[in-house]
């Protein structure tokens, strides 16, 4: 239950305060209000075109925090209300983005406009109305490792220093321009330094997140199933499609690229103090992932059919994998990034925060909650006579 006298990092009473939350209908916003609800005194006026992973803190008298929480279906790429929610609040959350990277090499218009443009506005009501701004960008704005470029045997792709990435010293390196991959790593850099920008120039009050692969209940959609069936998700909603159907799961190129993932409860824990700590937490850009939970993609597939038998009771395939080509998952201008592990100092230092749960764990959660919410669905679907 919230209390209303929570204290900040520093022991001072933390003052309710409102928060315009945009993008608060996807994974992350859903687990955010979550959050804030049951934790904290904090209004939220809630901004996105889809509601349904919020519906259930949306439902009318039914909670204690129901005069606390408002949706507001708006698309912030045409819509004048916006501004007035901007100024009727204390802190802007921005989330909106489109962040698929099936999306970046395919709809590489609609990923610079989403990630760049349409912030623009937010920006600026931001700044204009000295309101504070927490704006979520990527851990892909590093893009690819130093190491990465060094011959494959050299000793020092062992040496932190050639693959760590640290907001404050670490390059941002993209591939070529025909490889549209970088199209959203690219938009969300630009939002980054014009952020910044506003801070240096006109005194804007920012927190910049750069998310490391959160995972956890309610990311993304089943393809057929909450999302299309030609829709490609991020590789959590892949796999778990995967082993609901009881198919192979797909390694791009071989599965070889290195991910580090941090389950979505520590990370909105990251989130909660950065609201509740401006004095902390402004000015500043923070990597927020977990550096323990390193896995290879391969790693993760062969993790995820192990936690999955044992949540659903049912034996893994005899062949759980495949290798496919990137060409032929995602299209033409796909590139990746080699591999991802946040440095943890600055977040350390200014907020005290650090992750707990481990890989398997976040896994042994997640897959519970997929295989309840899907698995008779997806066994209606395979059931269903295709329509001749
Ligand atoms: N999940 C991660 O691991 C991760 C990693 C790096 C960065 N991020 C960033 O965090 C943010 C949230 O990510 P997420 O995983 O929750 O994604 P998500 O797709 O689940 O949520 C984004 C939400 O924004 C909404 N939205 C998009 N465009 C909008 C518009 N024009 N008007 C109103 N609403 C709009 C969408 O409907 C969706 O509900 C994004 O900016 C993303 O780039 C997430
Ligand atoms: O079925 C699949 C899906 C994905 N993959 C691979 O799995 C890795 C991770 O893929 P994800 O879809 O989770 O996306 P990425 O980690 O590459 O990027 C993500 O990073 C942080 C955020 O900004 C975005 O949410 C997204 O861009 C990639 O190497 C991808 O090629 C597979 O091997 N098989």
């Amino acid at each position: 239950m919230a209390s209303a006298a929570r204290l900040d990092l520093d022991g001072n009473a933390i003052k309710p305060m409102t928060i315009c939350m945009i993008g608060a209908g996807g994974f992350i916003g859903s687990h955010l209000c979550e959050k804030l609800m049951a934790e904290t005194m904090h209004k939220v006026l809630a901004v996105d075109v889809y509601n349904d992973k919020i519906r259930h803190l949306l439902e009318p008298a039914a909670h204690p925090w129901s005069d606390r929480i408002q949706f507001h279906r708006i698309n912030i790429k045409h819509d004048s209300r916006l501004e007035g929610l901007i100024k009727m609040a204390d802190l802007t959350v921005n989330l909106a983005a489109i962040c698929t990277p099936a999306d970046y090499n395919t709809r590489p218009l609609d990923t610079i406009y989403s990630n760049f443009i349409d912030a623009l506005p937010v920006v600026k009501y931001c700044s204009e109305n000295n309101k504070r701004l927490i704006h979520f960008s990527t851990c892909e704005v590093y893009g690819k490792t130093i190491g990465s470029f060094l011959p494959k045997d050299s000793p020092l792709r062992q040496d932190p220093a050639y693959y760590l990435l640290k907001e404050d010293a670490s390059p941002c390196i993209f591939g070529s321009i025909e490889k549209q991959r970088w199209s959203y790593a690219c938009a969300k850099q630009l939002i980054e330094r014009l952020i910044y920008a506003e801070g240096a120039e006109n005194g804007l009050e920012f927190t910049i997140v750069r998310p490391f692969n959160w995972i956890g209940p309610r990311m993304d959609f089943i393809p057929g199933i909450d999302g299309p069936s030609e829709g490609v998700p991020r590789v959590l909603a892949c796999f778990s499609n995967n082993l609901l159907r009881r198919e192979p799961l797909k390694l791009v190129d071989g599965g070889q690229s290195q991910r580090t993932f941090v389950y979505i409860k520590d990370a909105i824990e990251a989130v909660l103090l950065m609201i509740d700590n401006p004095g902390r937490a402004n000015g500043h850009i923070f990597n927020v992932g977990n550096p323990n939970n390193e896995a290879t993609v391969k790693q993760l597939a062969e993790m995820m059919t192990e936690v999955y038998a044992k949540v659903s009771g049912e034996p893994s395939l005899e062949v759980p994998t495949v290798d496919v080509s990137s060409k032929e998952f995602y299209g033409e201008g796909y590139d990746d990034s080699d591999k991802r592990i946040p440095d943890m100092t600055i977040i350390n230092k200014q907020l005290g925060w650090n992750p707990k749960t481990s890989l398997w764990d976040l896994l042994e959660s997640t897959l519970t909650y997929q295989h309840r919410t899907y698995a008779e669905a997806i066994k209606q679907a395979i059931a269903k006579p295709v329509a001749s």
